[in-house]
């Protein structure tokens, strides 16, 4: 090769590592709040399911003695795992409502448009509650994680469009910011 090319080669090779660097720092600095966001996502990603079983079986959307049960379990472990009681029943009480703001949301599409049953549809309490049970103890291990000087904290700046970009469009701005909500105030108030 001649010599004259290799500065300029050598510089453009220079540019471009350091343009891969900052991506990836970039895309990390950006997204501090990934795992927690992936979480309520895949928590929202049952509520369809929820729904056609509830559509199918007419049963209500409410659950309170369900979410009681939730909510004890969820206070205790919070307490083995030194974690704030409180966000930890405001977290799940939030994740309950946007669950329900979805499946009432399709409740009333179906009905509009004179949806019969669905077919098959997951047993509820054998197939689909099992996968919500499977998501807590994932949640309050990064409920843990949360704390005035943990990342999830610091990038509080950015994590209503960090929630966007990691939880489906599927679900509106509404119930991504009422799933949210918890950690926002936790880390203002702290
Ligand atoms: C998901 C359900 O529907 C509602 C939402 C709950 C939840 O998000 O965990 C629990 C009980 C219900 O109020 C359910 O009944 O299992």
């Amino acid at each position: 090769m001649k010599e004259k090319y290799t500065v300029p080669l050598i510089l453009m090779i220079i540019l471009c590592l350091s343009s891969c660097i900052r991506k990836t720092h970039g895309n990390s600095d950006d997204l501090q709040n990934k795992v927690l966001l992936t979480l309520i996502d895949k928590r929202l990603q049952v509520a369809p399911l929820v729904a056609k079983s509830k559509w199918n079986t007419q049963k209500p959307i409410d659950d309170p003695v369900r979410e009681k049960i939730i909510l004890d379990s969820v206070e205790v472990k919070a307490e083995k795992m030194n974690i704030d009681t409180r966000l930890a029943s405001a977290f799940f009480q939030a994740q309950f409502e946007a669950g329900k703001m979805e499946q009432r949301r399709l409740h009333k599409e179906w009905k509009s448009q004179n949806q019969g049953l669905f077919d098959p549809v997951p047993d509820l309490a054998t197939e689909v509650r099992p996968v919500l049970d499977n998501l807590t103890p994932q949640l309050l291990i990064e409920l843990k994680k949360l704390n005035t000087q943990s990342e999830y904290c610091k990038s509080l700046g950015t994590l209503k469009t960090d929630a966007r970009k990691t939880i489906d469009s599927r679900f509106s701005d509404e119930i991504v910011n009422v799933a949210i909500e918890p950690i926002e105030k936790y880390c203002r108030e702290h």
